[in-house]
């Protein structure tokens, strides 16, 4: 059999459908219960295996210094963990705007780890992954498993929920907003109860929405200017805002009704990660 070598796969893009806080840990980090969805939509990431053990970063990553890229961060701690010797050339193509609250970063970690741990050989468990992609970031587990999730604890306890396809327009208004700024503010609400029972049935909304509201008014301006279309949100700890629709048109009338200001995208969800299913692919054949 011919080794594969050389590969691009997808690093997803995520959205939290619901956000909510339920108390602060000792260490800092948040008690939540959030839903994740995946969406077709994200940045690429191309390997090339190297049989020295550099590891090169290549492409859109200019703002970030190389040891705090996530990628870099990602194949460093697979590579140390195992001893590997071997090495690798990753080059970024960036379509996922970063500190939108689309999970970005995590899911360039986790796709690295999911294809290094290919690439190398490396034949680590889901499980072990996981737990590797925690050290890097609360959100990277859930882009390890997958699949479109309820997660609990600090995101990391996830059970699989199957969600309905739909389409989603996704606004980003230009703005960075810091995961980290928002989790320490004072004003963050933190004390939704746990969900009890079926959260279908529950009222379900975004416990970060108000604060990055008022400390960020373009985020409040592009959740009025989506309610024309359907009801809006926000995901993770922002600044992207989202609506949700049955077709593909409906998402496409909004993005070509777009604001110039502000950028967008539109995307399906799916319930596994397309990056696993790009990575089955090359290598499950
Ligand atoms: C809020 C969420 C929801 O999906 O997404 P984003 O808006 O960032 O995409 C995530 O929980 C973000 O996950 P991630 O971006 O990986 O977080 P980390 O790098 O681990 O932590 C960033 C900062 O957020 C805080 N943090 C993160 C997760 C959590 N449950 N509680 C926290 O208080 C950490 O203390 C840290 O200061
Ligand atoms: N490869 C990467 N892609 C995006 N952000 C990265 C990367 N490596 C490190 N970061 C840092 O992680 C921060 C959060 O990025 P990102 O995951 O895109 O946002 P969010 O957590 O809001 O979804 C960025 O502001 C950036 O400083």
């Amino acid at each position: 059999m011919v080794r594969t070598t050389s590969f691009s796969v997808i690093a997803p893009a995520k959205l939290n459908l619901f956000l909510h806080i339920n108390g602060r840990r000792a260490d800092g980090y948040h008690e939540l219960e959030t839903l994740f969805t995946f969406l077709n939509f994200g940045d690429e990431l191309s390997f090339e295996l190297t049989s020295t053990p550099t590891i090169l970063v290549t492409g859109d990553t200019k703002d970030i210094p190389l040891k705090d890229n996530l990628i870099y961060k990602a194949a460093l701690l697979l590579q140390t963990q195992n001893k590997s010797q071997l090495g690798v050339k990753i080059n970024l193509i960036k379509r996922l705007p970063m500190g939108g609250g689309v999970g970005g970063g995590s899911s360039d970690a986790a796709t690295t780890l999911l294809a290094l741990n290919k690439l190398w050989n490396i034949n680590s468990s889901v499980d072990e992954l996981a737990d590797l992609g925690l050290q890097l970031g609360a959100d990277v587990p859930v882009f390890i498993r997958g699949q479109s999730a309820i997660a609990q604890g600090i995101g990391e306890k996830l059970q699989h929920v199957e969600l309905e396809r739909k389409w989603y327009c996704v606004v980003h208004p230009n703005q960075h907003v810091s995961t980290a700024k928002i989790f320490t503010h004072p004003d963050l609400k933190r004390d939704t109860p746990k969900i009890l029972g079926d959260w279908k049935c529950q009222t379900l909304s975004n416990d970060c929405e108000p604060l990055v509201k008022k400390l960020c008014p373009e985020v409040e301006k592009t959740l009025q200017w989506l309610l024309k279309y359907a009801p809006s949100k926000m995901t993770g700890t922002g600044s992207c805002c989202f609506v949700e629709f049955a077709s593909q048109v409906q998402a496409q009338d909004v993005l070509a009704n777009l604001p110039h200001t502000w950028q967008g995208f539109i995307a399906s969800s799916v319930n596994t990660s397309p990056a696993h299913t790009e990575l089955a692919a090359i290598f499950d054949q």
